[in-house]
């Protein structure tokens, strides 16, 4: 069994992952700003009180258009870093930040998702360039699921309220890929996180991978994005890419998302891992959108 979801590669003589990456990140912040392919993600669904019938029929969402980005931690934020800050037609001001894991420690610890964004990111913005950006309440990193539950409101506020809006649609969910198939905090084998189906926030109690508490984005928020995109680089990713492409019935949980998102998702790769992958590759040559 193979995937058949095309891997969008990233030609070395193209400047490499970071280059591409970035390209396609701004290519997606335009057409969510200035095109229309955002589905209203923040509409509420009109109720006729006397019937108590849901209509379909949307109130016109006013509101500025916004780019509601979520980003994961790890290799990802240096990629950003080499990619975007160069940049000058990254609408910073236009972007909503959110993340799609937090490991629990405090901010200014080296293992904070959120921190490292900063430092690496938002700290090197000019201060009229900054995005709004949506972190866990650090007060609450010793109590996972209450962690879990206020990072959900956070998102619920974000996107008008859980029961018009089953799912938010994120216009770009960016995500890792760890050697051992994790992508945000969901890591193979944790079947009750993997199968969860109506929070879009949990507490991860055990991680396998330090730190052992966090909190993630589910399964089915992540693959309700508009776009799903990997970013993975190095060698020591080449086995667990083979396994993805080539073996998706393992349910490692990016091949979870992989399959789910299917057509929305994108992979920004390296040649080094993507060394093992032996199925037919559709590279495309990256070009600005
Ligand atoms: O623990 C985590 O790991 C993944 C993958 O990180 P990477 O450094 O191998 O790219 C990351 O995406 C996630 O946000 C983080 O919490």
């Amino acid at each position: 069994m193979t995937t058949t979801v095309p891997i969008i590669y990233s030609f070395k003589e193209l400047n490499g992952v970071a280059e591409a990456v970035s390209d396609h990140i701004i290519a997606t912040q335009n057409r969510t700003l200035f095109g229309d392919i955002r589905k209203d993600s923040g509409d509420v669904p009109a109720t006729n009180e006397s019937t108590t019938k849901v209509t379909t029929k949307k109130k016109k969402d006013t509101r500025p258009k916004r780019f509601k980005i979520a980003l994961s931690g790890g290799s990802l934020i240096q990629v950003l870093n080499e990619g975007l800050l160069k940049r000058e037609d990254v609408l910073w001001d236009k972007w909503d930040v959110y993340f799609a894991d937090e490991r629990l420690v405090p901010f200014d610890s080296p293992e904070s998702n959120y921190g490292l964004a900063k430092r690496k990111l938002f700290d090197l913005l000019p201060e009229d360039k900054k995005p709004t950006i949506y972190h866990i309440d650090e007060s609450l990193i010793n109590d996972p699921q209450e962690c879990a539950d206020s990072y959900e409101k956070t998102l619920i506020k974000g996107f008008a309220n859980k029961d018009s809006v089953k799912l938010p649609m994120f216009d770009l969910l960016l995500l890792g890929c760890a050697p051992d198939g994790h992508i945000a905090s969901l890591f193979p084998n944790h079947g009750e996180t993997l199968r969860e189906k109506y929070a879009w926030v949990v507490p991860v109690e055990n991680a396998p991978v330090g730190p052992k508490t966090r909190i993630t984005l589910t399964i089915p928020v992540i693959c309700h994005s508009h776009q799903v995109t990997f970013v993975v680089e190095g060698a020591v990713k080449a086995p667990v890419l083979k396994t993805i492409m080539e073996r998706p019935e393992k349910g490692l949980p990016s091949s979870i998302v992989n399959e789910g998102a299917a057509s929305r998702v994108a992979w920004f790769v390296d040649d080094e891992a993507l060394n093992d992958v032996s199925v037919t590759k559709k590279k495309y040559k990256f070009l600005v959108e």
